[in-house]
């Protein structure tokens, strides 16, 4: 029996709620914008040129909703006031502005959560996760995508067919770790070593199993971390990290777990210094280490090592024109998110959804927050 319902502006009568934060670490849902009285004028009276309304059917929650919550802030990124999380999410669309002629109300889509300027060096040469007046929903002050309905640009709305809402919600995870295949440059028979068996991770790990590298070795802490890993990609070698090793050593491990051979590339999926300083003791002359990882605003690095051995130091933060193609690769098969998911919530549920992915005993990989049930 089809759980199917048809979402329209028209039949909606809940009230818009979110997922809040605020500075003294408090976690609630209540009531937010937009109102239900501005969602359901539909047609687009009070959208902006350009703008859609969507409901959103399916959130995931990032490790960094849990760190503003938590923390506070993120480096520079601090939570000033009451704050809407989440950023990773798909829904229905229900209204468009009449200037809006490529979404239409029932289109299923991916909602993209940087807005750019349009204006700037980096937007007009096609880096725009580099734009200088980026408002990236989710991150302090701009509010995020946990609620029933928002406002959204079109631009920033990609559909995605038939594709679970969950999927729709996980390619925004999936752009983060396709940004770094494709600046890392990782290709068929390459060597490669992920640091951390987190979401990042594991979706860089099916990255790099699609991609042909070989071998993998991927590390955690967390050995149930790193048996989902064995289960998402059987021929990858897993390494238990043993804390009270030094970096070298434990470098020297992960290459031993690899039958002898140096990673060419390293995707540092951790943030963590220690992990960081492994990474650059584990490459081969040349290789490169590219950090994904969010950490310490000052970490210290084995620089004569990066020297000697010619190693490349990258960065990647977040992503840009990686929608299309995490699309294609989801709907033809070659990335399986689903098998991150290990919790689902109600949005009405979400404190308990925010628990248990904050809490490392639950075993949560992903969890995701619904709307409704998906379809
Ligand atoms: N650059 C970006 O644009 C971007 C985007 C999204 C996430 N991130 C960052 O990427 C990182 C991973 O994200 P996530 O959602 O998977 O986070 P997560 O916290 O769920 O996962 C990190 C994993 O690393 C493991 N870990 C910690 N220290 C380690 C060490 N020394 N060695 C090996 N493993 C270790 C943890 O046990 C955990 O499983 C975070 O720092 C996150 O903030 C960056
Ligand atoms: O995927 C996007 C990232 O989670 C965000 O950049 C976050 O780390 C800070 O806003």
């Amino acid at each position: 029996m089809s759980t199917t319902t048809t979402t329209t502006v028209e039949t909606i009568s809940k009230p818009n709620i979110g997922v809040f934060t605020n500075p003294e670490h408090k976690l609630w849902v209540e009531e937010s914008t937009p109102n239900l009285d501005s969602v359901k004028k539909g047609k687009g009276e009070d959208l902006p040129e350009g703008w859609v309304t969507v409901a959103i059917k399916s959130t995931g929650i990032c490790g960094s909703d849990i760190h503003f919550w938590h923390a506070g802030a993120i480096g520079p990124m601090v939570v000033t006031d009451n704050h809407i999380l989440g950023h990773e999410s798909a829904g229905v669309i229900l209204a468009t502005h009449p200037s809006v002629t490529h979404l239409q109300p029932g289109d299923r889509v991916a909602i993209e959560p940087g807005l750019i300027c349009n204006n700037c060096e980096q937007c007009l040469t096609g880096r725009y996760n580099g734009c200088e007046k980026m408002r990236f929903l989710s991150t302090p002050p701009v509010d995020g995508l946990l609620r029933r309905y928002v406002h959204h640009p079109a631009i920033w709305c990609h559909k995605i067919g038939a594709m679970t809402y969950e999927n729709g919600a996980l390619l925004e995870p999936l752009s983060v770790a396709l940004a770094g295949m494709e600046r890392s440059g990782v290709s068929l028979g390459d060597s490669v070593l992920i640091c951390g068996a987190g979401p990042i991770g594991l979706i860089t790990l099916l990255c790099c199993q699609a991609a042909g590298a070989c071998p993998i070795v991927i590390t955690d802490l967390d050995a149930g971390r790193l048996q989902h890993a064995a289960k998402l990609c059987p021929r990858a070698h897993t390494h238990l990290i043993d804390t009270s090793l030094s970096p070298a050593d434990s470098a020297a491990a992960i290459v031993a777990a690899a039958s002898g051979t140096k990673p060419a590339v390293a995707l540092e999926c951790t943030g963590a210094e220690s992990s960081v300083s492994t990474a650059i003791h584990s490459v081969k002359f040349g290789g490169k280490v590219f950090v994904i990882g969010v950490g310490k605003p000052n970490m210290s690095v084995p620089f004569m090592r990066l020297s000697t051995q010619e190693i490349d130091l990258r960065f990647q933060y977040r992503y840009c024109n990686t929608w299309p193609r995490a699309i294609r690769l989801v709907q033809d098969g070659v990335i399986d998110l689903a098998a991150l998911v290990t919790h689902r919530f109600d949005i009405e549920d979400a404190v308990r959804a925010f628990e248990t992915s904050g809490d490392v005993k639950s075993g949560a990989i992903k969890v995701m927050i619904q709307s409704e049930v998906d379809t």
